[in-house]
């Protein structure tokens, strides 16, 4: 592989001093080329064969241009149909935002979309090698140059309270939700089973950042639990909005956001901007009785 095979610059705080083992990690991935999915040869790992099967509802340009996958990111990267809808969303609700983060962001499959709707996209991730693939990923989608990768546990980062600064007008994150067992039971502990943190606060940290946040969560989430972080966090008038997404006529999972123009938005989403920019699907709309959640059912293929 050719000495530019990357823009460390992209890499933020990967210094080839200061962080040398980092450094030769991510050196040796893009010179062994590593992760490239072949899409004329199936994966070996045949637990992973039906997303094989269905890789371009991932990432649609993967049958044409090089993507870059692990085993752990052909379940667990958002469909390319999902993370279009929500950074069409985002950019909706707050039009004049031009700084976003994703945290967790994994094989990139948000990350490319919210870099191909704002400037500037941030994002985390503790695995270097998910890290590499968002950024070979973005590559291809030709996006590379709008994105900044950090590396390590959010935990940490938040803590440190560096991102805080930056005015990032929105956050969002897919977190993992604990691999396919995550609807073993009726209702997701979100405060138990959600990693590396429960949910409330994994809502303080990202609120730390920016005050719109958004975070994607199995569809079986104990709502109560998310009402319960709400008003722990901003008070008793603290308003959250859930979007239930669906997509080929299955619940993949919700959106939960905050913030005043994402929770309350001055127009409702599907009726702002081109028809060619709206978020494409159909809403329906409801209040709990309690007025606190804003519920949303939102079928992509509508
Ligand atoms: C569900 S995946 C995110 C998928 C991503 N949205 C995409 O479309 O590719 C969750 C990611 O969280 C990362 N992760 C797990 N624990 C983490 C932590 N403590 N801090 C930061 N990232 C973490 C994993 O490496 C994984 O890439």
């Amino acid at each position: 592989m050719a000495r530019k095979s990357f823009d460390k610059a992209h890499f933020l705080h990967i210094d080839r001093h200061k962080h040398r083992k980092e450094y030769k990690r991510l050196k040796k991935l893009f010179r062994d080329n590593a992760y490239l999915v072949n899409p004329n040869e199936a994966v070996r790992n045949k637990q992973l064969l039906k997303y094989w099967r269905t890789r371009s509802l991932l990432f649609s340009k993967i049958n044409d241009c090089p993507i870059y996958m692990t085993d752990e990111l052909w379940f667990s990267v958002t469909p390319e149909l999902i993370a279009k809808f929500l950074a069409k969303f985002i950019r909706a609700c707050l039009p004049e935002a031009t700084k976003v983060m994703d945290v967790f962001c994994g094989g990139g499959g948000n990350t490319i979309q919210l870099a191909k709707t704002f400037p500037t996209v941030y994002g985390i991730d503790a695995s270097l090698e998910h890290l590499y693939c968002t950024y070979r990923n973005a590559r291809a989608y030709d996006v590379a140059d709008r994105i900044w990768l950090k590396h390590g546990s959010w935990q940490h980062i938040a803590a440190k309270g560096r991102f805080a600064k930056l005015g990032i007008d929105c956050v969002f994150g897919s977190p993992p939700w604990g691999g396919p067992d995550y609807l073993a039971s009726k209702s997701y502990d979100l405060e138990a089973a959600l990693q590396p943190m429960g949910i409330t606060e994994m809502l303080a940290t990202f609120l730390s950042v920016s005050s719109n946040v958004i975070l994607f969560l199995p569809r079986n989430s104990n709502l109560d639990q998310i009402s319960r972080a709400t008003r722990s966090l901003l008070g008793p008038s603290g308003q959250c909005r859930v979007v239930y997404v669906k997509t080929n006529g299955y619940t993949k999972g919700l959106l939960c956001m905050w913030g005043a123009a994402l929770v309350s938005p001055k127009e409702e989403q599907p009726n702002v901007g081109s028809d060619d920019e709206r978020p494409h699907g159909q809403a329906e709309e409801s209040q709990d009785e309690r007025g606190k959640k804003v519920l949303v059912n939102y079928d992509l293929d509508g």
